[in-house]
């Protein structure tokens, strides 16, 4: 083995430098598939370009021992190189699995979902917009059946195929898909678990009064397609439903920004002015001409899903967004937003540290600032709230649309993963892939499907992450440290009052401690960031439940007023099924 460290660092200057021609190439043209996807686009050499210098760069590191090397991020990097993951494949099998990867996302972006009339509906925004707004139990059966038969069955072969590809990758660098999971490191909050289901109790007499008994029982699941999304992944989208106090303050800003002919790239703007209230970095001119903000409208396919581009150039940086002018892209705005921040601010360093402290970090940046932009006072002050009353009622409706989607969402951010780490380590065989889906859909979410279910479909499918290949752990990781970053943030910029009530905006001290975190991008461990912006090194769920401490509170009365059961003891139930 190689212990020389002088030899070290001149090869990972090499690598740094090749790796940005190499990488900058596979994004340029990436990014041309996903903004206009065709055959000609597909481009997959550029793949096998960056795969064959993964493969060569990481073999070269593992020739290294870096036992008594001195500078620790030399040591960092080549540990980093030395896992080169699908790059183990043979040739013909990562062309393969290239294929497949891209074909997988292919078809989920390009899905309709078609009505008896001949009118077809793409994802985005269509079947979006049924999901979040339709009442009718029916329509909202329509847009989901359809899309899980559009979008999911389609892709269990090809899923199937780049299960036994990737597991064969993962043996080759002798690792096992680990399925510690992260649930219980975080788990340890006492109160948490009720403190779902209570939220999930006030859920369900609302949509019990609306859609009737033959579709809900208080005491079973509920059906999926209920909650206002397509995944029921965030319920705000039934906020009118569940709403306390009906005559307080609204906290819909959406009706607003259509009044005011906002469009998406004044919602963008919006968001580059919150950050650079903050002190932090404004988007460079080249985000403005390059990004797509805007789903086109000369025909061309694109892949909608939201996406933040990092060209490793140190200069080129975009978002590809299919914005419409509500609340919540105004939110995607802000989460996107987040990445190219990071971006910004970690670009001088060598490209293996140019990544999130841990992944989770990535995300919560810009859902971090979010959390400012949402609140009555500040949707106010930007003109998209016009009465706004500081009492109980209004802070109970605030407080039950943000549990709508950061509660609400946990479990799914866990379950994601659980069902993937079983299929990738053998305990969900093909044959089961549905099934378990539900078990867990069952368990951790207290959904049913509302129709039946069988192992030709393949649910799983229908969420982007699967066939893209993205993992999601980082998203209930975001969805706990957001919270204490907001609460640290909070501090520095001298709020007084709940947490729930604080805005950071122009806060120069908060701005400054999320801006040395992301500098640092991946080149020192997790905990020291944590430390740096929090004060310790650990996760944790507190601040999270003290944001959300006057509706724990406000739902347990309610619960124990009309002495609901916490849970779904109920498991087996089914709703009625239509034909
Ligand atoms: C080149 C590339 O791929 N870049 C990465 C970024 C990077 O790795 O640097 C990237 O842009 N990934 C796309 C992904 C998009 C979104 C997403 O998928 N969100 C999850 C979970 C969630 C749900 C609610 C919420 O409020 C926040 C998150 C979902 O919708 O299920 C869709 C809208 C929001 C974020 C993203 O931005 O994370
Ligand atoms: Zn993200």
């Amino acid at each position: 083995k190689n212990t020389d460290e002088l030899d070290a660092k001149k090869f990972l200057d090499e690598y740094n430098t090749t790796a940005e021609v190499v990488w900058n190439a596979y994004t340029e043209a990436s990014w041309k598939y996903n903004t206009d996807i065709n055959e000609a686009n597909k481009q997959l050499e550029k793949n096998l370009e960056m795969s064959a210098h993964t493969l060569r760069y990481g073999q070269k590191a593992r020739q290294y021992d870096t036992t008594d090397f001195q500078d620790p991020s030399v040591k960092r990097i080549i540990k980093k190189l030395s896992d080169i993951e699908r790059a183990a494949l043979s040739p013909a099998e990562l062309e393969e699995y290239n294929t497949l990867l891209s074909n997988m996302e292919t078809k989920y972006s390009v899905a309709e979902v078609c009505r008896d009339d001949g009118t077809c509906h793409p994802l985005d925004p269509d079947l979006q917009k049924i999901m979040a707004e339709s009442r009718d139990y029916d329509e909202l059966l329509f847009a989901w059946k359809g899309w899980r038969d559009s979008a999911g069955k389609v892709l269990r072969q090809d899923y199937k195929r780049y299960v036994e590809l990737a597991n064969k990758a993962a043996t080759l660098n002798g690792m096992t898909l680990n399925g510690k999971s992260f649930w219980r490191s975080l788990y340890e909050t006492p109160t948490f678990e009720e403190d779902l289901e209570s939220l999930w109790k006030e859920l369900e007499p609302a949509l019990y009064k609306k859609y009737g008994p033959e579709y809900i029982n208080l005491k079973g699941p509920i059906p999926a397609h209920l909650l206002g999304n397509m995944w029921a992944q965030t319920w705000s989208g039934i906020m009118d439903l569940v709403m306390p106090y009906p005559d307080a303050t609204q906290v819909d800003a959406t009706p607003a920004m259509v009044a005011k002919g906002w469009n998406a790239t004044r919602m963008f703007q919006e968001s580059d002015n919150f950050f650079t209230s903050l002190g932090l970095l404004p988007m460079p001119k080249e985000f403005w001409d390059k990004s797509m903000l805007e789903k086109p409208s000369d025909g061309r396919q694109v892949v909608c899903h939201a996406s933040a581009w990092d060209f490793y150039n140190r200069k080129d940086f975009r978002i590809k967004q299919c914005t419409v002018v509500t609340m919540d892209d105004l939110i995607t705005v802000h989460h996107e937003m987040g990445h190219v921040q990071y971006f910004l601010q970690y670009k001088d360093q060598p490209v293996s540290f140019r990544d999130g402290a841990n992944p989770g970090f990535h995300e919560a940046i810009g859902d971090v600032l979010a959390l400012s932009v949402s609140t009555p006072k500040h949707l106010q002050s930007i003109g998209l709230l016009d009465k706004v009353e500081n009492n109980h009622e209004s802070d109970i409706n605030f407080l039950m649309s943000m549990a709508l989607d950061k509660i609400a969402f946990l479990p799914f951010g866990y379950l994601m993963d659980q069902w993937r780490w079983k299929v990738f380590d053998g305990r969900i065989p093909s044959t089961e892939y549905n099934k378990e889906w539900w078990n867990l859909r069952m368990k951790y979410q207290g959904l049913c499907p509302p129709v039946t279910r069988t192992e030709d479909d393949f649910d799983p499918g229908a969420k982007f992450h699967i066939p893209a290949n993205v993992p999601y752990v980082r998203y209930f990781v975001s969805f706990v440290i957001q919270f204490q970053f907001h609460k640290a943030l909070c501090d520095a910029a001298n709020h007084v009052g709940p947490l729930h009530t604080c805005d950071i905006y122009k806060s120069k001290e908060a701005g400054k401690l999320l801006g040395d975190v992301m500098k640092l991008g991946f080149s020192k461990p997790w905990p020291e960031a944590m430390t740096m912006i929090t004060g310790q090194p650990k996760m944790s769920a507190q601040p999270l439940m003290q944001y959300f401490q006057p509706l724990i509170q406000w739902l347990e009365a309610e619960n124990n007023k009309n002495n609901d059961i916490r849970g779904w003891p109920e498991y087996n139930w089914k709703p009625s099924m239509p034909g």
